[in-house]
């Protein structure tokens, strides 16, 4: 689908570190955006459409994920896609594959990626931005796997809200947005698919370059002041 040009990945990843250290002063929007066009010697479109900025936000369940999108969404610009949303979207508009997915996600467990790619891939496409925030996903080395052949790129970095597991659970039970899965019962079936399939997947972006781990406790602000930099150092407003 999009074709990267092949210092892309390298100028954002070799400049993570900076970024982390010299928080402030690291990359600048005309850097990061300028190369990021479509490759017309590598079988990319000649209107120089650019690549989208995309950033995984993982987490466990009531890590925050959600919580800080809006956050990043209010002072940076990205779009939010939320992987949930989209598949709570799928069951209420009753379609196909709705009671599939409300049925997975009772039992805590994770969709096929071949539909929850489909419908990421449909949201960056229908969307003015090229600055997205995709939350909730990928959930395993299946959903990692299937989005990186599909969308033909890479997230160019990742944040993982690192949160203790009676924290996540005291909040999900106060969550009160009426969600199915917002039980004692899923919740830990939860806890589990994200230890056993969603750890690896940050592991893989940790050994890439591409991951940040935030400290996912203490409050809301408290926590967005941690993600700030992040996204201030690479000036994607
Ligand atoms: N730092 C925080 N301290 C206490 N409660 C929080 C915090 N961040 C989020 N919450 C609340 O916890 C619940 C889960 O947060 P949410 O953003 O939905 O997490 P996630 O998307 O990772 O499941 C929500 O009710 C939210 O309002
Ligand atoms: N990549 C994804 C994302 C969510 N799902 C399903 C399974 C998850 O338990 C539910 C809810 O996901 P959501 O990201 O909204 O949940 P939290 O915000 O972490 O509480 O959706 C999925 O199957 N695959
Ligand atoms: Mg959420």
């Amino acid at each position: 689908m999009w074709r990267r040009v092949a210092s892309l990945s390298s100028l954002v990843s070799s400049s993570k570190s900076r970024i982390l250290n010299q928080v402030g002063c690291g990359l600048n929007a005309c850097q990061v955006f300028t190369t990021r066009v479509l490759n017309p010697a590598e079988g990319g479109v000649s209107d120089r459409r650019r690549i989208p900025f995309v950033t995984f936000v993982l987490g466990g369940p009531g890590s925050g994920k959600g919580t800080q999108c809006t956050k990043i969404v209010e002072t940076f610009g990205l779009t939010h896609i939320s992987a949930g949303d989209l598949l709570r979207k799928e069951i209420s508009s009753n379609s196909e594959n709705g009671s599939m997915i409300l049925n997975t996600i009772k039992e805590g467990k994770i969709v096929p990626s071949e539909v929850t790619v489909k419908l990421i891939k449909k949201a960056i496409e229908t969307s003015e931005n090229d600055r997205f925030l995709i939350d909730g996903f990928p959930r395993s080395e299946e959903n990692r796997i299937a989005y990186e052949r599909v969308i033909g790129a890479e997230p160019d970095i990742v944040l993982f809200f690192d949160c203790p597991e009676q924290e996540m659970v005291k909040r999900v039970l106060n969550r009160n947005q009426g969600r199915i899965d917002d039980n004692i019962d899923t919740v830990k079936e939860r806890l589990k698919v994200f230890a056993e399939l969603n750890l690896p997947v940050i592991k893989h972006y940790s050994k890439k370059g591409k991951l940040y781990k935030i400290d996912g406790t203490g409050s809301e602000d408290e926590i967005f002041e941690r993600v700030r930099p992040v996204f201030a150092a690479l000036s994607v407003r």
